[in-house]
């Protein structure tokens, strides 16, 4: 279970997140939602250790706000950046390497499951990660994370600009995760018809804080309205 409570962070002097409570239970995929700009990034990079604000971030009944990004990354909370960020000029199997560095167990081989759910990545082992396709690219990132075994995925708009089918296998192979592992999924995500159908549980964001929660199959035409759409 990650917990957030009374989370708070500024840009300087601008306020950027503002007492957010949220509950991300094992697995279930709890979906962030909000229109752009309302701090959802910020939140992530604040799960992971990247931007340090206040508030408390427990992780089962580990305290791990005042732990380092490195100490969180190994405690199991693994991200897949908005954007991707695959390293362009190293190897499909390179990139993959570096998730190792937050094995727990020290283990030193990428785990063959990665390539049972993205047969592409096998195929294309030696190829550079910038002549990859987006999708491709996205699917690179989830895998990398994988590499690692986490606890707890945060993935940040991991739809936005791939095409339909591999937007399905992803959703597909995170509900996998959930129901083999009980992985704890976080989904930043804009894309409606994606948490309606993989999502479990919603939080909707607006100015840096949350102004509704739901389940996502009872995600209400007002809601939407009100909150999502631009
Ligand atoms: N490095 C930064 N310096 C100053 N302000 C920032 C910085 N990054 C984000 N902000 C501001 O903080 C607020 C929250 O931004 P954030 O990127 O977290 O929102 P978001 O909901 O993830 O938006 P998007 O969907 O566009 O990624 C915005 O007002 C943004 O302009």
């Amino acid at each position: 279970m990650l917990n957030l409570r009374n989370i708070e962070f500024a840009y300087g002097g601008v306020k950027a997140l503002d007492d957010v409570n949220m509950t991300m239970a094992p697995g279930k995929m709890t979906c962030v939602m909000g229109r752009n700009g309302v701090g959802k990034t910020t939140l992530m990079q604040n799960i992971i250790g990247l931007l340090r604000g206040s508030g408390s971030i427990t992780l089962g009944d580990e305290e791990i706000s005042g732990m380092t990004a490195h100490r969180r990354a190994q405690m199991g909370v693994a991200l897949v950046p908005q954007g991707r960020m695959i390293f362009p000029k190293l190897t499909v199997e390179e990139n993959l390497r570096i998730g190792l560095q937050a094995r727990r167990d020290g283990g030193k081989s990428i785990p063959h499951e990665v390539f049972e759910v993205f047969p592409i990545l096998k195929d294309f082992l030696k190829r550079n990660g910038g002549d990859l396709s987006g999708g491709q690219q996205q699917q690179l990132a989830i895998a990398r994370a994988m590499v690692g075994e986490p606890r707890v995925m945060l993935l940040d708009e991991p739809t936005e600009g791939i095409q339909p089918n591999v937007i399905q296998q992803i959703g597909h192979v995170l509900k996998k995760l959930i129901a083999e592992k009980g992985m704890t999924i976080v989904l930043v995500e804009q894309y409606l018809d994606f948490v309606k159908e993989f999502g479990d549980h919603v939080y909707i964001m607006n100015r840096g804080t949350v102004v509704a929660e739901t389940s996502a199959s009872d995600m209400t035409p007002e809601l939407v309205n009100d909150h999502l759409s631009v």
